[in-house]
């Protein structure tokens, strides 16, 4: 039990930067083509098809009242023989489910009735924060029989209304999913990525930090727990719930965590952005919106049309306005790290500032990059994005300063801790082989975006709209 969070997960043993802290296989999963995220109504499909709620998770699982948050666990970690997973005891399959393919299986109606409502709620929907995350059905190409489960509770009756409304909500606040595994590590092993959501027992026993210390993903079905920074026994582990949104100012993630999960996010960083926008006299929350609700969808527009001065105008406004923002953290005396904090919530802005550069045939911003690697080591390490970042990070400071400059020995530094906070202490050779893998991946997501902005450009063009440059 922790003070104000119910019960959470606490390091037993010290953990270092890349070290597993926690593997374990799903009670339910379900998965889908890649860049689908299969609906979380299809997770309680699924337990109810297998009657996997004759598991002890469903009596001790977080619903969404404070009662569950406090219902005493007895769980005890099996001593795995040789890595098998044992479970009878808990009512979990000798071995995980197999998956569920989201195109085999539509939602019944009692279990569509039952699901809490399609809102952001489910864990899952703010996932690892992909853009264009799809819902819904997977395409019938990989449609396969649904095996596995539950075959010792096939006895089992249906649970009654009332249980299965509580069996939605337990999904809905302990599930997780994502749009895909890890591109890298999949291409690496010669695997197609999906999308999945399922429903992982003992890493929902984990509370939610903006900053947190791990890192989790799928690799086989099983959710895998790496430590990002240094963990002391006694320690407690954080997750984040929010994906994309953790750059997001406090104010906004606040807000989210309070509709979605319902607390009140007192988190290190939470803390101290909260305790020193004051100081800033509103200008950061101000530059914040500016770019979201002006900036941003300016910078869209003026690309799809291919009007380089908008572009040119909207990069210099979001210049001006970070330069005005760092002048008012060095006048106001910020610690470096609250400033740290405030620079990964400016994401979106330094963002805006790549995409301008890369918009106007300029190439990498250096600044902006720096600024947002340094983002992801202090709020976000070891994630996809982190990975991404820290590539073309280094890419860009090799072409800028040559192989022997010390600035170029510091990125590959930042690369390393990057890679071993993602994918743990591996190979050289291995490494190499991911970062080239992502490297491939970002330079593909870059042309897409390019095109997307030439396909919107030329639609314009078609229709008389104006001049396609871009
Ligand atoms: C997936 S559960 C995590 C485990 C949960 N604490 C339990 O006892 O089952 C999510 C719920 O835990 C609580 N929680 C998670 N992180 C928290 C935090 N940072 N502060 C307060 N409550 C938190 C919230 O009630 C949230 O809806």
């Amino acid at each position: 039990m922790l003070e104000g969070k119910g019960r959470g997960v606490v390091a037993t043993r010290d953990f270092k930067p890349g070290d597993v802290v926690m593997a374990t296989p799903p009670l339910a999963l379900v998965t889908a083509h890649v860049r689908q995220r299969p609906d979380g109504e299809l997770v309680v499909d699924s337990i109810l098809d297998r009657r996997l709620y004759g598991s002890k998770w469903f009596s001790v699982l977080y619903d969404g009242s404070a009662r569950s948050c406090k219902a005493g666990l007895s769980y005890a970690p099996q001593e795995e023989a040789a890595g098998a997973v044992s479970s009878e005891p808990d009512g979990r399959p000798a071995a995980p489910p197999e998956p569920l393919l989201a195109s085999t299986s539509a939602p019944s109606k009692a279990a569509a009735a039952a699901a809490a409502p399609k809102k952001k709620g489910f864990l899952a929907s703010r996932g690892a924060g992909r853009k264009g995350a799809g819902k819904g059905a997977a395409g019938a190409a990989e449609a396969g029989p649904a095996v596995g489960g539950a075959a010792e509770g096939a006895e089992l009756p249906l649970p009654d209304r009332r249980e299965q409304t509580r069996l939605a909500k337990v999904v809905k606040f302990n599930c997780f999913g994502d749009d895909a595994e890890d591109l890298a590590a999949c291409a690496a092993r010669g695997e197609e990525p999906r999308g999945h959501i399922g429903l992982w027992p003992e890493f929902a026993m984990l509370n939610h930090s903006c900053a947190p210390n791990t890192v989790n993903y799928v690799v086989a079905g099983s959710m895998v727990v790496r430590a990002v920074a240094p963990i002391a026994q006694g320690e407690e582990v954080t997750i984040c719930y929010l994906g994309r949104p953790q750059l997001l100012p406090f104010n906004k993630r606040i807000a989210i965590l309070s509709e979605d999960y319902g607390f009140e996010c007192n988190c290190a960083r939470c803390l101290a952005e909260q305790a020193h926008v004051d100081k800033l006299d509103d200008a950061f929350l101000e530059f914040h919106e500016e770019v979201e609700e002006r900036l941003g969808p300016a910078f869209l527009e003026a690309r799809a049309l291919g009007d380089t001065a908008a572009v040119e105008e909207v990069a210099e406004a979001v210049a001006a306005g970070l330069r005005k923002l760092y002048n008012l953290f060095r006048k106001t005396l910020l610690a470096p790290d609250v400033r740290q904090y405030y620079i990964a919530s400016l994401y979106d802005a330094y963002d805006l500032a790549f995409s301008c550069a890369a918009a106007l045939g300029r190439g990498e911003d250096g600044s902006a990059l720096q600024a947002c690697l340094k983002s992801m080591e202090v709020v976000s390490a070891g994630s996809d994005l982190h990975a991404i970042l820290a590539v073309r990070h280094h890419d860009h400071v090799l072409a800028t300063h040559g192989p022997d400059s010390p600035l170029t020995a510091l990125a590959r530094s930042a690369l390393r801790r990057a890679y071993v906070a993602r994918y743990g202490a591996v190979s050289e050779a291995v490494m190499e082989r991911l970062v080239d893998l992502n490297r491939k991946l970002h330079v593909q997501a870059d042309a897409a975006d390019a095109e997307a902005g030439a396909t919107a450009a030329e639609a314009d063009a078609g229709a008389g709209a104006g001049d396609v440059s871009a």
